[in-house]
C-alpha cells in the first residue's frame, strides 16, 4: 500500500506523560481518524508529525521522506487546521490571501476566492468579527489553498454546528476524491468520523490500542449482549472486551456473524466508535 504518513514507534516523554512508541499509517486516498479521550496523545503525535516538537525516537515518514528542520517541500504539502486560530485578529480573509500568497510557492489566488465563495466567508471582515464558525471555514480554506496532499486536523470542527461541520465535511470528503490526497483528522466528534473516515487509530495513555478500518468497525465489530453466566461460556479468542452494566455484560466482538453463529441466542448489535473506544479503554479482557 502507498502512504502519505508513517509513524513507526514513535515517542516522546514528558514530566507527567509519555507518547509510547506509537506506529500507524495514513494510506493515500484516505482519511484517518485519530481518536482518543482528553490528554491521550493526539496533539502530542501530531505536533511529532509536523516536527513542531522533536520526538525522543522513531521515524516519521511524509510522502516517504522523513523531515527535518528545513524541509520546506513536505511542508508546503502539508496543510495544517488547529482547532484555535493563530491568524493575527487584525487580519481579512483578503489581506491573509496576500500574505499567504508571499509564503506557499503553490497558493492558488482562485481556488481560495471560490472556496471563500462556497462557504460564505466574508472577505473583508477581521477575524476578529467572525463567528468561531467562520474562522474555522477561514482557516481550513486557507490550509487548502496552496494545494496540500496531505492535511492534518487537531479538533478542526470542534465546537461548529451541525451545518457547517457538514459542509466542512463535504470539503474534506472532496479533498480525498484525488487519490494522492489524504487526512489525518483528530476528532471527538465522533459521529463525524462515523460519516467521512476510512480507517480509525485510537490511543489511549500514549499508547495506540488499534487502528482498523470504520467499515469493520461499524459493520464486523459488534457488541454482544450478554449475562454473566454467558460471559463465563465464552471462548476468550472470541471476544475484545468486556463492561459490565448493570446485570447486562457488554462484549466487544470483532467478527459480529461468526459470533451470532457460535453463540446462538446471543444478541450482537452494531457498535458506534464512541462505544467501540469506551470498551475498549474501560473494559476488561
Ligand atoms: N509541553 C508540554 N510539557 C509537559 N507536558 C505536556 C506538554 N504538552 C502536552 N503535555 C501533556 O501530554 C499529555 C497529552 O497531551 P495532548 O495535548 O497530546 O493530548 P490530546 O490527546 O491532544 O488531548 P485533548 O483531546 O484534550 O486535546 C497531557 O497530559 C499533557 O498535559
Amino acid at each position: 500500500m502507498n502512504y502519505s504518513l508513517e509513524v513507526e514507534n514513535v515517542s516522546k516523554t514528558y514530566s507527567n506523560f509519555k507518547l509510547d512508541n506509537i506506529s500507524f499509517a495514513v494510506p493515500k486516498g484516505s482519511i484517518m481518524g485519530f481518536v482518543g479521550e482528553n490528554g491521550a496523545g493526539k496533539t502530542t503525535a501530531i505536533s511529532c508529525i509536523l516536527n513542531t516538537i522533536k520526538k525522543d525516537n522513531g521515524t516519521i515518514k511524509i510522502f516517504g521522506k522523513e523531515m527535518s528542520d528545513n524541509s520546506t517541500d513536505i511542508r508546503e504539502d502539508i496543510g495544517v487546521v488547529f482547532d484555535a486560530i493563530n491568524f493575527s485578529q487584525y487580519l481579512t480573509a483578503k489581506k491573509l490571501q496576500k500574505v499567504f500568497s508571499g509564503i506557499y510557492k503553490d497558493w492558488d489566488n482562485t481556488f481560495f476566492k471560490n472556496i471563500i465563495n462556497k462557504l460564505d466567508i466574508p472577505l473583508n471582515k477581521n477575524i476578529k468579527e467572525l463567528s468561531r464558525g467562520m474562522s474555522m471555514k477561514l482557516a481550513i480554506a486557507v490550509a487548502l489553498s496552496h494545494h496540500p496532499k496531505l492535511l492534518i486536523l487537531d479538533e478542526a470542527t470542534s465546537g461548529l454546528d451541525p451545518i457547517i461541520r457538514e459542509e466542512i465535511l463535504d470539503v474534506f470528503l472532496e479533498f480525498v476524491t484525488d487519490e494522492e490526497h489524504s487526512i489525518l483528522m483528530s476528532s471527538h466528534i465522533t459521529s463525524d468520523l462515523e460519516k467521512i473516515a476510512d480507517y480509525i487509530t485510537f490511543i489511549y495513555r500514549g499508547k495506540i490500542i488499534l487502528t482498523e478500518k470504520k467499515d469493520a468497525l461499524m459493520y464486523e465489530y459488534g457488541i454482544a449482549r450478554c449475562k454473566e453466566e454467558q460471559l463465563n461460556q465464552l471462548d476468550k479468542e472470541d471476544l475484545i472486551a468486556y463492561r459490565y452494566r448493570g446485570l447486562q455484560v457488554d462484549v466487544l466482538v470483532s467478527n459480529k456473524k461468526a459470533f451470532e453463529q457460535k453463540y446462538k441466542g446471543v444478541v450482537v448489535d452494531n457498535a458506534t466508535i464512541d462505544e467501540i473506544t469506551l470498551l475498549l479503554v474501560k473494559g476488561g479482557k
